[in-house]
Protein backbone atom coordinates (compact mmCIF):
# COMPACT_ATOMS: atom_id res chain seq x y z
CA UNK A 1 0.00 0.00 0.00
CA UNK A 2 1.16 3.65 -0.93
CA UNK A 3 1.16 6.12 1.86
CA UNK A 4 -0.41 9.29 0.41
CA UNK A 5 -1.34 10.38 4.59
CA UNK A 6 0.03 13.95 4.96
CA UNK A 7 1.09 13.26 8.52
CA UNK A 8 4.12 10.98 8.26
CA UNK A 9 5.46 12.01 11.32
CA UNK A 10 4.50 13.88 14.68
CA UNK A 11 6.59 15.74 16.85
CA UNK A 12 7.06 14.72 20.35
CA UNK A 13 5.42 16.65 23.02
CA UNK A 14 7.11 18.92 25.61
CA UNK A 15 9.73 18.13 28.12
CA UNK A 16 10.47 14.51 26.18
CA UNK A 17 14.01 15.38 24.83
CA UNK A 18 15.64 16.29 21.55
CA UNK A 19 14.38 13.19 19.28
CA UNK A 20 12.38 14.92 16.72
CA UNK A 21 9.57 12.81 15.07
CA UNK A 22 7.80 9.61 15.54
CA UNK A 23 6.70 7.07 12.28
CA UNK A 24 3.30 7.10 11.96
CA UNK A 25 1.49 3.77 11.40
CA UNK A 26 2.13 2.93 7.89
CA UNK A 27 5.58 4.75 8.00
CA UNK A 28 6.69 1.94 10.99
CA UNK A 29 5.16 -1.38 8.91
CA UNK A 30 7.07 0.53 5.90
CA UNK A 31 10.05 -0.01 8.39
CA UNK A 32 9.14 -3.41 9.91
CA UNK A 33 7.84 -5.26 6.89
CA UNK A 34 10.55 -5.77 3.60
CA UNK A 35 9.97 -3.52 1.02
CA UNK A 36 7.08 -3.99 -1.26
CA UNK A 37 5.46 -6.78 0.54
CA UNK A 38 2.67 -4.64 2.80
CA UNK A 39 -0.58 -5.57 1.91
CA UNK A 40 -3.79 -4.39 3.83
CA UNK A 41 -6.89 -6.46 5.27
CA UNK A 42 -8.63 -3.11 5.84
CA UNK A 43 -12.16 -2.47 4.49
CA UNK A 44 -14.65 0.56 4.87
CA UNK A 45 -14.85 0.76 8.77
CA UNK A 46 -18.57 1.13 9.85
CA UNK A 47 -19.68 4.76 10.57
CA UNK A 48 -20.54 5.24 14.91
CA UNK A 49 -21.71 8.40 14.94
CA UNK A 50 -25.43 9.27 14.36
CA UNK A 51 -25.31 11.82 11.12
CA UNK A 52 -24.64 15.27 11.58
CA UNK A 53 -23.39 14.63 15.50
CA UNK A 54 -20.45 16.68 16.85
CA UNK A 55 -18.93 13.12 16.21
CA UNK A 56 -19.34 12.24 12.38
CA UNK A 57 -18.13 15.82 12.21
CA UNK A 58 -14.89 15.33 14.19
CA UNK A 59 -14.56 11.90 12.18
CA UNK A 60 -14.80 13.38 8.90
CA UNK A 61 -12.02 15.97 9.58
CA UNK A 62 -9.67 13.39 11.24
CA UNK A 63 -10.06 11.62 7.86
CA UNK A 64 -9.26 14.91 5.87
CA UNK A 65 -6.70 15.72 8.22
CA UNK A 66 -4.79 12.38 8.44
CA UNK A 67 -5.66 10.34 5.57
CA UNK A 68 -6.09 7.17 7.82
CA UNK A 69 -10.01 5.95 7.72
CA UNK A 70 -9.54 4.94 11.36
CA UNK A 71 -7.72 4.92 14.26
CA UNK A 72 -6.02 1.19 13.08
CA UNK A 73 -4.61 -0.66 10.26
CA UNK A 74 -4.04 -4.11 9.71
CA UNK A 75 -2.85 -6.22 7.25
CA UNK A 76 -0.18 -8.80 6.38
CA UNK A 77 3.26 -8.85 4.75
CA UNK A 78 6.62 -10.52 4.89
CA UNK A 79 9.39 -9.99 7.93
CA UNK A 80 12.61 -11.01 6.83
CA UNK A 81 10.80 -13.61 4.47
CA UNK A 82 8.05 -14.47 6.35
CA UNK A 83 4.72 -13.91 6.02
CA UNK A 84 3.11 -11.94 9.57
CA UNK A 85 0.02 -10.26 10.57
CA UNK A 86 0.13 -6.72 11.81
CA UNK A 87 -2.00 -4.31 13.17
CA UNK A 88 -0.70 -0.55 14.39
CA UNK A 89 -2.46 2.37 15.51
CA UNK A 90 -2.34 5.60 14.37
CA UNK A 91 -2.16 8.19 16.96
CA UNK A 92 -2.47 11.24 14.71
CA UNK A 93 -6.23 10.01 14.09
CA UNK A 94 -8.15 10.99 17.38
CA UNK A 95 -5.44 9.90 19.33
CA UNK A 96 -5.36 6.64 18.47
CA UNK A 97 -8.49 5.69 20.34
CA UNK A 98 -10.14 2.82 20.03
CA UNK A 99 -14.22 2.76 19.45
CA UNK A 100 -16.26 0.31 18.18
CA UNK A 101 -15.22 0.10 14.55
CA UNK A 102 -11.14 -0.04 15.36
CA UNK A 103 -11.90 -2.49 17.91
CA UNK A 104 -13.78 -4.71 15.17
CA UNK A 105 -11.13 -4.20 12.49
CA UNK A 106 -8.62 -5.28 14.90
CA UNK A 107 -10.29 -8.14 16.11
CA UNK A 108 -11.45 -9.25 12.83
CA UNK A 109 -7.57 -9.23 11.93
CA UNK A 110 -6.07 -11.22 14.82
CA UNK A 111 -9.03 -13.85 14.28
CA UNK A 112 -7.69 -13.78 10.53
CA UNK A 113 -4.32 -13.97 11.65
CA UNK A 114 -4.70 -16.99 14.25
CA UNK A 115 -6.78 -19.12 11.30
CA UNK A 116 -4.14 -18.35 8.68
CA UNK A 117 -1.25 -19.52 11.61
CA UNK A 118 0.23 -16.24 11.31
CA UNK A 119 2.62 -14.83 13.82
CA UNK A 120 1.33 -11.13 14.61
CA UNK A 121 2.79 -7.88 15.41
CA UNK A 122 1.16 -5.32 17.27
CA UNK A 123 2.23 -1.27 17.42
CA UNK A 124 -0.34 0.66 19.31
CA UNK A 125 -0.15 3.96 20.03
CA UNK A 126 -3.36 5.70 21.64
CA UNK A 127 -5.11 7.16 24.24
CA UNK A 128 -7.29 4.04 25.00
CA UNK A 129 -10.76 4.00 25.04
CA UNK A 130 -12.35 6.53 22.13
CA UNK A 131 -14.74 8.50 25.05
CA UNK A 132 -16.91 9.68 21.84
CA UNK A 133 -18.24 6.27 22.12
CA UNK A 134 -18.52 5.79 25.51
CA UNK A 135 -19.33 2.45 27.69
CA UNK A 136 -20.19 0.62 24.31
CA UNK A 137 -16.03 1.21 22.75
CA UNK A 138 -15.16 0.32 26.99
CA UNK A 139 -15.85 -3.00 26.70
CA UNK A 140 -14.82 -3.57 23.23
CA UNK A 141 -11.21 -4.17 24.92
CA UNK A 142 -12.68 -7.39 25.92
CA UNK A 143 -13.60 -8.68 22.63
CA UNK A 144 -9.81 -7.53 21.21
CA UNK A 145 -8.57 -9.45 24.67
CA UNK A 146 -10.41 -12.52 23.51
CA UNK A 147 -8.85 -12.60 20.32
CA UNK A 148 -5.69 -12.33 21.58
CA UNK A 149 -6.21 -15.22 24.18
CA UNK A 150 -7.05 -17.81 21.28
CA UNK A 151 -4.21 -16.64 18.99
CA UNK A 152 -2.05 -17.81 21.83
CA UNK A 153 -3.91 -20.60 22.94
CA UNK A 154 -3.25 -21.54 19.33
CA UNK A 155 0.47 -21.54 20.04
CA UNK A 156 1.06 -18.53 17.18
CA UNK A 157 3.50 -15.93 18.63
CA UNK A 158 1.85 -12.34 19.74
CA UNK A 159 4.90 -9.39 19.39
CA UNK A 160 4.52 -6.22 21.09
CA UNK A 161 5.98 -3.20 20.26
CA UNK A 162 4.20 0.00 22.46
CA UNK A 163 4.90 3.30 20.85
CA UNK A 164 4.38 6.41 21.79
CA UNK A 165 1.92 7.37 23.87
CA UNK A 166 -0.10 4.15 24.98
CA UNK A 167 -2.29 4.50 27.60
CA UNK A 168 -5.80 2.99 29.00
CA UNK A 169 -7.36 0.80 28.30
CA UNK A 170 -5.27 -0.26 25.03
CA UNK A 171 -2.03 -0.70 27.49
CA UNK A 172 -4.31 -2.60 29.86
CA UNK A 173 -5.56 -4.90 27.21
CA UNK A 174 -4.09 -6.11 24.03
CA UNK A 175 -1.03 -3.66 24.65
CA UNK A 176 0.14 -5.90 27.62
CA UNK A 177 -0.16 -9.66 26.07
CA UNK A 178 2.70 -10.07 24.28
CA UNK A 179 5.01 -12.82 24.51
CA UNK A 180 7.63 -10.78 24.06
CA UNK A 181 7.32 -7.12 24.26
CA UNK A 182 9.67 -4.10 23.43
CA UNK A 183 8.85 -0.11 23.61
CA UNK A 184 9.82 2.71 21.55
CA UNK A 185 12.79 4.79 23.24
CA UNK A 186 11.53 7.65 25.74
CA UNK A 187 7.77 6.74 24.72
CA UNK A 188 5.03 7.65 27.44
CA UNK A 189 3.84 4.19 28.35
CA UNK A 190 1.12 4.25 31.32
CA UNK A 191 -2.21 3.24 32.44
CA UNK A 192 -4.28 7.16 33.26
CA UNK A 193 -2.48 9.65 30.93
CA UNK A 194 -0.92 11.91 32.83
CA UNK A 195 -2.91 14.95 31.58
CA UNK A 196 -6.31 13.41 32.99
CA UNK A 197 -4.19 12.26 36.46
CA UNK A 198 -3.46 16.22 36.74
CA UNK A 199 -7.02 17.71 35.79
CA UNK A 200 -8.49 14.93 38.30
CA UNK A 201 -5.93 15.60 40.89
CA UNK A 202 -4.60 19.24 40.51
CA UNK A 203 -0.96 17.90 40.46
CA UNK A 204 1.45 16.34 37.86
CA UNK A 205 2.21 12.86 38.13
CA UNK A 206 5.34 12.03 39.33
CA UNK A 207 8.35 12.51 36.04
CA UNK A 208 9.94 9.38 35.21
CA UNK A 209 7.23 6.82 35.49
CA UNK A 210 5.35 6.42 32.69
CA UNK A 211 8.24 5.69 30.02
CA UNK A 212 9.72 3.11 28.48
CA UNK A 213 13.03 3.39 30.04
CA UNK A 214 11.44 2.83 33.05
CA UNK A 215 9.17 0.06 32.73
CA UNK A 216 12.24 -1.83 31.02
CA UNK A 217 13.66 -1.47 35.08
CA UNK A 218 10.45 -3.17 36.25
CA UNK A 219 10.54 -6.07 34.27
CA UNK A 220 7.50 -4.55 32.61
CA UNK A 221 8.96 -4.75 28.43
CA UNK A 222 12.01 -6.71 27.25
CA UNK A 223 13.56 -3.85 25.46
CA UNK A 224 13.71 -0.30 24.72
CA UNK A 225 14.86 -0.27 20.92
CA UNK A 226 13.98 1.87 17.91
CA UNK A 227 11.38 1.03 15.08
CA UNK A 228 14.41 -0.45 13.04
CA UNK A 229 16.05 -1.88 15.95
CA UNK A 230 12.40 -3.85 16.86
CA UNK A 231 12.12 -5.02 13.12
CA UNK A 232 16.10 -6.94 13.80
CA UNK A 233 14.29 -7.82 17.04
CA UNK A 234 11.08 -9.73 15.73
CA UNK A 235 13.23 -11.28 13.11
CA UNK A 236 15.10 -12.70 15.77
CA UNK A 237 11.87 -13.53 17.94
CA UNK A 238 10.62 -15.32 15.23
CA UNK A 239 13.38 -17.60 14.48
CA UNK A 240 13.25 -19.14 17.54
CA UNK A 241 9.48 -19.31 18.05
CA UNK A 242 8.64 -20.53 14.74
CA UNK A 243 11.43 -22.68 14.37
CA UNK A 244 10.88 -26.43 13.11
CA UNK A 245 9.84 -28.62 16.41
CA UNK A 246 10.30 -31.94 14.36
CA UNK A 247 13.75 -32.11 16.03
CA UNK A 248 16.20 -32.93 12.95
CA UNK A 249 18.44 -35.56 13.43
CA UNK A 250 21.84 -35.20 14.56
CA UNK A 251 25.45 -37.19 14.87
CA UNK A 252 25.22 -39.88 17.21
CA UNK A 253 26.01 -39.50 20.88
CA UNK A 254 29.45 -39.02 21.00
CA UNK A 255 31.19 -41.73 23.65
CA UNK A 256 31.90 -38.45 26.75
CA UNK A 257 34.06 -40.97 28.80
CA UNK A 258 35.27 -38.32 31.90
CA UNK A 259 38.52 -38.38 33.81
CA UNK A 260 36.88 -39.20 37.55
CA UNK A 261 37.87 -36.01 39.81
CA UNK A 262 37.68 -35.59 43.48
CA UNK A 263 34.49 -34.05 44.77
CA UNK A 264 36.20 -30.93 46.52
CA UNK A 265 38.48 -30.69 43.19
CA UNK A 266 35.45 -30.13 41.47
CA UNK A 267 33.84 -27.79 43.89
CA UNK A 268 37.35 -25.42 43.73
CA UNK A 269 37.39 -25.67 39.91
CA UNK A 270 33.52 -25.04 40.07
CA UNK A 271 34.10 -21.93 41.62
CA UNK A 272 36.55 -20.05 39.52
CA UNK A 273 35.99 -16.70 38.73
CA UNK A 274 36.96 -17.44 35.27
CA UNK A 275 34.67 -19.98 34.29
CA UNK A 276 32.21 -19.87 31.83
CA UNK A 277 28.94 -19.17 32.57
CA UNK A 278 25.37 -19.57 30.90
CA UNK A 279 26.26 -15.93 29.35
CA UNK A 280 29.42 -17.64 27.16
CA UNK A 281 27.45 -20.66 26.64
CA UNK A 282 25.16 -18.20 24.52
CA UNK A 283 28.15 -15.93 23.12
CA UNK A 284 29.92 -19.43 21.83
CA UNK A 285 27.09 -21.86 21.41
CA UNK A 286 23.90 -20.48 20.49
CA UNK A 287 22.27 -18.34 18.21
CA UNK A 288 19.76 -15.91 17.23
CA UNK A 289 19.82 -15.15 21.15
CA UNK A 290 17.34 -12.57 22.66
CA UNK A 291 17.12 -11.60 25.98
CA UNK A 292 14.08 -11.73 27.68
CA UNK A 293 13.41 -9.08 30.89
CA UNK A 294 11.61 -9.55 33.94
CA UNK A 295 7.95 -10.87 34.72
CA UNK A 296 6.13 -8.98 32.67
CA UNK A 297 4.18 -8.31 35.88
CA UNK A 298 7.14 -5.85 37.83
CA UNK A 299 10.15 -7.51 39.21
CA UNK A 300 13.36 -8.76 37.93
CA UNK A 301 16.29 -9.93 38.78
CA UNK A 302 19.41 -9.75 37.67
CA UNK A 303 20.62 -13.55 39.17
CA UNK A 304 18.37 -15.02 36.01
CA UNK A 305 19.24 -14.56 32.70
CA UNK A 306 16.13 -15.53 30.18
CA UNK A 307 16.57 -15.79 26.70
CA UNK A 308 15.07 -16.92 23.30
CA UNK A 309 17.98 -18.60 21.24
CA UNK A 310 18.65 -21.68 19.15
CA UNK A 311 21.33 -24.56 19.88
CA UNK A 312 21.98 -25.57 15.84
CA UNK A 313 18.77 -26.61 14.56
CA UNK A 314 16.76 -26.19 17.35
CA UNK A 315 14.59 -23.63 19.28
CA UNK A 316 14.74 -23.16 22.82
CA UNK A 317 13.78 -20.63 25.81
CA UNK A 318 16.94 -20.89 28.30
CA UNK A 319 16.07 -19.80 31.97
CA UNK A 320 19.76 -19.40 33.45
CA UNK A 321 21.70 -18.14 37.01
CA UNK A 322 23.84 -16.04 35.71
CA UNK A 323 27.39 -16.32 37.52
CA UNK A 324 28.35 -13.14 35.86
CA UNK A 325 25.70 -11.08 38.35
CA UNK A 326 27.15 -12.41 41.75
CA UNK A 327 29.73 -9.54 42.71
CA UNK A 328 27.72 -7.09 42.02
CA UNK A 329 24.12 -7.67 42.13
CA UNK A 330 22.27 -9.77 45.34
CA UNK A 331 21.90 -13.47 45.28
CA UNK A 332 19.20 -15.10 42.82
CA UNK A 333 16.14 -14.91 44.61
CA UNK A 334 12.41 -15.31 44.30
CA UNK A 335 11.69 -12.79 41.66
CA UNK A 336 14.61 -14.85 39.72
CA UNK A 337 12.04 -17.98 40.49
CA UNK A 338 9.15 -15.49 39.11
CA UNK A 339 11.10 -14.87 35.91
CA UNK A 340 11.67 -18.50 35.31
CA UNK A 341 8.03 -19.39 35.79
CA UNK A 342 7.46 -16.49 33.16
CA UNK A 343 9.68 -18.30 30.96
CA UNK A 344 8.22 -21.74 31.82
CA UNK A 345 4.99 -20.80 31.01
CA UNK A 346 6.35 -19.02 27.75
CA UNK A 347 7.64 -22.54 26.51
CA UNK A 348 4.39 -24.65 27.50
CA UNK A 349 2.26 -22.35 25.27
CA UNK A 350 4.25 -22.35 22.51
CA UNK A 351 5.73 -25.85 22.86
CA UNK A 352 8.95 -24.40 22.63
CA UNK A 353 12.04 -27.13 24.16
CA UNK A 354 13.04 -25.67 27.53
CA UNK A 355 16.62 -25.50 28.83
CA UNK A 356 17.54 -24.40 32.42
CA UNK A 357 20.97 -23.77 33.46
CA UNK A 358 22.09 -24.32 37.13
CA UNK A 359 24.72 -22.72 38.12
CA UNK A 360 24.15 -20.76 41.70
CA UNK A 361 26.24 -20.97 45.30
CA UNK A 362 22.95 -20.40 47.02
CA UNK A 363 19.62 -18.62 47.03
CA UNK A 364 19.38 -15.17 48.47
CA UNK A 365 18.96 -16.02 52.40
CA UNK A 366 17.66 -12.53 53.77
CA UNK A 367 14.42 -11.23 55.22
CA UNK A 368 13.46 -9.96 51.77
CA UNK A 369 13.77 -13.21 50.57
CA UNK A 370 11.85 -14.60 53.02
CA UNK A 371 8.97 -12.55 52.49
CA UNK A 372 9.43 -12.38 48.98
CA UNK A 373 8.10 -16.09 49.37
CA UNK A 374 11.46 -17.43 48.28
CA UNK A 375 10.60 -21.22 49.75
CA UNK A 376 7.31 -21.40 47.96
CA UNK A 377 8.40 -20.06 44.95
CA UNK A 378 10.91 -23.02 44.92
CA UNK A 379 7.76 -24.95 45.20
CA UNK A 380 6.37 -23.57 42.63
CA UNK A 381 9.21 -23.58 40.19
CA UNK A 382 9.19 -27.38 40.95
CA UNK A 383 5.56 -28.06 40.46
CA UNK A 384 5.61 -26.62 37.36
CA UNK A 385 8.78 -27.76 35.88
CA UNK A 386 8.08 -31.45 36.75
CA UNK A 387 4.64 -31.37 34.47
CA UNK A 388 5.78 -29.00 32.10
CA UNK A 389 3.75 -29.21 29.09
CA UNK A 390 7.50 -28.93 26.79
CA UNK A 391 9.98 -30.87 26.18
CA UNK A 392 13.10 -30.04 29.11
CA UNK A 393 17.07 -30.03 29.77
CA UNK A 394 18.29 -29.19 32.53
CA UNK A 395 22.30 -28.59 32.51
CA UNK A 396 24.23 -28.73 35.56
CA UNK A 397 26.90 -26.14 34.71
CA UNK A 398 28.37 -25.25 37.82
CA UNK A 399 27.88 -24.51 41.53
CA UNK A 400 24.29 -26.19 42.62
CA UNK A 401 23.95 -25.70 46.19
CA UNK A 402 20.23 -26.21 47.47
CA UNK A 403 16.67 -25.41 46.66
CA UNK A 404 17.64 -22.77 43.98
CA UNK A 405 19.43 -25.12 42.05
CA UNK A 406 16.64 -28.10 42.76
CA UNK A 407 14.19 -25.52 41.40
CA UNK A 408 15.07 -25.78 38.02
CA UNK A 409 16.70 -29.11 38.19
CA UNK A 410 13.31 -31.31 37.10
CA UNK A 411 13.47 -32.17 33.28
CA UNK A 412 13.21 -34.88 30.30
CA UNK A 413 16.90 -35.17 30.31
CA UNK A 414 19.49 -33.57 33.02
CA UNK A 415 23.29 -32.68 31.36
CA UNK A 416 26.45 -32.19 34.18
CA UNK A 417 29.45 -30.16 32.96
CA UNK A 418 32.27 -32.64 34.65
CA UNK A 419 33.18 -30.27 37.40
CA UNK A 420 30.07 -29.25 38.13
CA UNK A 421 27.99 -30.66 41.21
CA UNK A 422 24.51 -30.89 42.66
CA UNK A 423 24.10 -30.74 46.58
CA UNK A 424 21.31 -30.13 49.17
CA UNK A 425 23.63 -27.08 50.74
CA UNK A 426 27.12 -25.87 49.96
CA UNK A 427 29.24 -28.25 51.51
CA UNK A 428 30.51 -25.85 53.96
CA UNK A 429 27.00 -25.45 55.39
CA UNK A 430 26.71 -29.18 55.40
CA UNK A 431 29.80 -29.75 57.21
CA UNK A 432 28.09 -26.53 60.10
CA UNK A 433 25.33 -28.40 60.14
CA UNK A 434 26.73 -31.52 60.80
CA UNK A 435 29.90 -30.94 63.21
CA UNK A 436 29.67 -27.47 63.89
CA UNK A 437 32.55 -26.42 61.39
CA UNK A 438 32.89 -25.57 58.27
CA UNK A 439 36.49 -27.54 58.17
CA UNK A 440 35.14 -30.76 57.16
CA UNK A 441 33.58 -29.64 53.95
CA UNK A 442 35.45 -31.79 51.34
CA UNK A 443 35.03 -35.14 53.20
CA UNK A 444 31.47 -34.46 52.97
CA UNK A 445 31.12 -33.24 49.46
CA UNK A 446 32.79 -36.48 48.77
CA UNK A 447 30.40 -38.43 50.58
CA UNK A 448 27.28 -36.60 49.70
CA UNK A 449 27.70 -38.39 45.87
CA UNK A 450 27.37 -34.01 45.00
CA UNK A 451 30.18 -34.27 41.70
CA UNK A 452 28.70 -35.44 38.09
CA UNK A 453 30.33 -39.04 38.08
CA UNK A 454 28.30 -39.76 41.53
CA UNK A 455 25.21 -38.03 39.82
CA UNK A 456 24.95 -40.36 36.65
CA UNK A 457 25.80 -43.07 38.44
CA UNK A 458 22.81 -42.52 40.42
CA UNK A 459 20.35 -41.51 37.77
CA UNK A 460 20.43 -37.98 38.72
CA UNK A 461 22.02 -36.85 35.75
CA UNK A 462 21.67 -38.60 31.96
CA UNK A 463 24.97 -37.29 30.32
CA UNK A 464 28.51 -35.58 31.69
CA UNK A 465 30.02 -33.38 29.24
CA UNK A 466 33.76 -33.41 29.61
CA UNK A 467 36.06 -30.45 30.33
CA UNK A 468 39.45 -30.62 28.68
CA UNK A 469 40.80 -30.44 31.34
CA UNK A 470 38.64 -27.56 32.94
CA UNK A 471 35.81 -25.53 31.33
CA UNK A 472 37.92 -22.13 32.43
CA UNK A 473 41.01 -23.21 30.04
CA UNK A 474 38.81 -23.73 27.19
CA UNK A 475 35.94 -21.96 27.41
CA UNK A 476 34.96 -21.31 23.61
CA UNK A 477 35.32 -25.16 22.76
CA UNK A 478 33.46 -26.12 26.20
CA UNK A 479 30.43 -24.40 25.05
CA UNK A 480 30.35 -24.98 21.40
CA UNK A 481 30.86 -29.29 23.42
CA UNK A 482 27.52 -28.15 25.68
CA UNK A 483 25.98 -26.86 23.03
CA UNK A 484 26.06 -29.81 21.20
CA UNK A 485 25.05 -31.88 23.70
CA UNK A 486 21.68 -29.48 24.54
CA UNK A 487 20.95 -30.35 20.45
CA UNK A 488 20.99 -33.65 20.05
CA UNK A 489 19.10 -34.06 23.61
CA UNK A 490 16.59 -31.15 22.56
CA UNK A 491 16.14 -32.53 19.23
CA UNK A 492 15.91 -36.56 20.77
CA UNK A 493 13.16 -35.13 22.96
CA UNK A 494 11.30 -33.52 19.91
CA UNK A 495 11.20 -36.86 18.21
CA UNK A 496 9.34 -38.52 21.37
CA UNK A 497 5.44 -37.92 21.81
CA UNK A 498 4.64 -35.90 24.39
CA UNK A 499 2.79 -37.99 26.30
CA UNK A 500 5.35 -40.49 26.45
CA UNK A 501 8.46 -37.97 27.37
CA UNK A 502 5.83 -37.01 30.33
CA UNK A 503 5.46 -39.83 31.71
CA UNK A 504 8.88 -40.97 31.43
CA UNK A 505 9.65 -37.53 33.35
CA UNK A 506 7.41 -38.79 35.91
CA UNK A 507 8.64 -42.12 36.11
CA UNK A 508 11.88 -40.77 36.73
CA UNK A 509 11.55 -38.59 39.58
CA UNK A 510 9.03 -41.54 40.99
CA UNK A 511 11.80 -43.83 41.55
CA UNK A 512 14.47 -41.98 42.07
CA UNK A 513 17.00 -43.84 44.80
CA UNK A 514 14.53 -46.80 44.63
CA UNK A 515 14.62 -47.99 41.55
C1 LIG B 1 -2.53 10.05 25.37
C2 LIG B 1 -2.08 11.43 25.84
C3 LIG B 1 -0.97 11.26 26.86
C4 LIG B 1 -1.51 12.16 24.60
O1 LIG B 1 -1.13 13.45 24.95
P1 LIG B 1 -0.81 14.50 23.77
O2 LIG B 1 -0.45 15.76 24.47
O3 LIG B 1 0.14 13.89 22.81
O4 LIG B 1 -2.15 14.66 22.95
P2 LIG B 1 -3.51 15.32 23.40
O5 LIG B 1 -3.78 15.07 24.82
O6 LIG B 1 -3.52 16.73 22.92
O7 LIG B 1 -4.53 14.44 22.57
C5 LIG B 1 -4.69 14.60 21.17
C6 LIG B 1 -6.18 14.71 20.90
O8 LIG B 1 -6.74 13.42 21.13
C7 LIG B 1 -7.80 13.52 22.05
N1 LIG B 1 -7.86 12.30 22.82
C8 LIG B 1 -6.92 11.80 23.64
N2 LIG B 1 -7.33 10.65 24.16
C9 LIG B 1 -8.55 10.40 23.67
C10 LIG B 1 -9.50 9.38 23.83
N3 LIG B 1 -9.24 8.35 24.63
N4 LIG B 1 -10.66 9.47 23.17
C11 LIG B 1 -10.91 10.50 22.38
N5 LIG B 1 -10.06 11.50 22.16
C12 LIG B 1 -8.89 11.46 22.81
C13 LIG B 1 -7.45 14.75 22.89
O9 LIG B 1 -8.58 15.25 23.50
C14 LIG B 1 -6.90 15.65 21.84
O10 LIG B 1 -7.97 16.21 21.10
P3 LIG B 1 -7.91 17.70 20.54
O11 LIG B 1 -6.72 17.69 19.60
O12 LIG B 1 -9.23 17.84 19.86
O13 LIG B 1 -7.72 18.58 21.72
C15 LIG B 1 -3.24 12.25 26.42
O14 LIG B 1 -4.17 12.52 25.41
C16 LIG B 1 -3.96 11.56 27.49
O15 LIG B 1 -3.51 11.59 28.68
N6 LIG B 1 -5.04 10.89 27.16
C17 LIG B 1 -5.85 10.15 28.12
C18 LIG B 1 -5.32 8.78 28.28
C19 LIG B 1 -6.18 7.95 29.20
O16 LIG B 1 -6.15 8.12 30.41
N7 LIG B 1 -7.01 7.10 28.61
C20 LIG B 1 -7.97 6.34 29.37
C21 LIG B 1 -9.24 6.36 28.59
S1 LIG B 1 -10.39 5.25 29.36
C22 LIG B 1 -9.83 3.72 28.89
O17 LIG B 1 -9.04 3.59 28.04
C23 LIG B 1 -10.39 2.58 29.60
C24 LIG B 1 -9.49 2.13 30.70
O18 LIG B 1 -8.76 2.93 31.25
O19 LIG B 1 -9.52 0.93 31.04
Amino acid sequence: MKDESPSRTRPLPQGQGMTPVRPDARTLIDTFLDPGTWRSWDGTPADPAAPGSGYAEELAVARAKTGYDESVVSGEGLLDGRRVAIVACEFSFLAGSIGVAAAERLTAAIERATAERLPLLAAPASGGTRMQEGALAFVQMVKITAAVAAHRAAGLPYIVYLRHPTTGGVFASWGSLGHVTAAEPGALIGFLGPRVFESLHGYPFPEGVQVSENLFAHGLVDAVVSAEDARQVAIRVLAVLCASREGASTRPEPDERVQPTEAWEAISRSRRDDRPGVRELLRFGAHDVTPLNGTGEGENDPGLLMALARFGAVPAVVLGQDRSRRQIAAPFGPAGLRVARRGMRLAAELGLPLVTVVDTSGAALSKAAEEGGLAAEIARSLADLVVLDAPTVCLLLGEGAGGAALALLPADRVLCAQHAWLSPLPPEGASALLYRSVDFAPEIAAAQGVKSTDLRRDGIVDRVVPELPDAAYEPEAFCRRVAAALEHEIAGLLRRPPADRLAARLARYRTLGTG
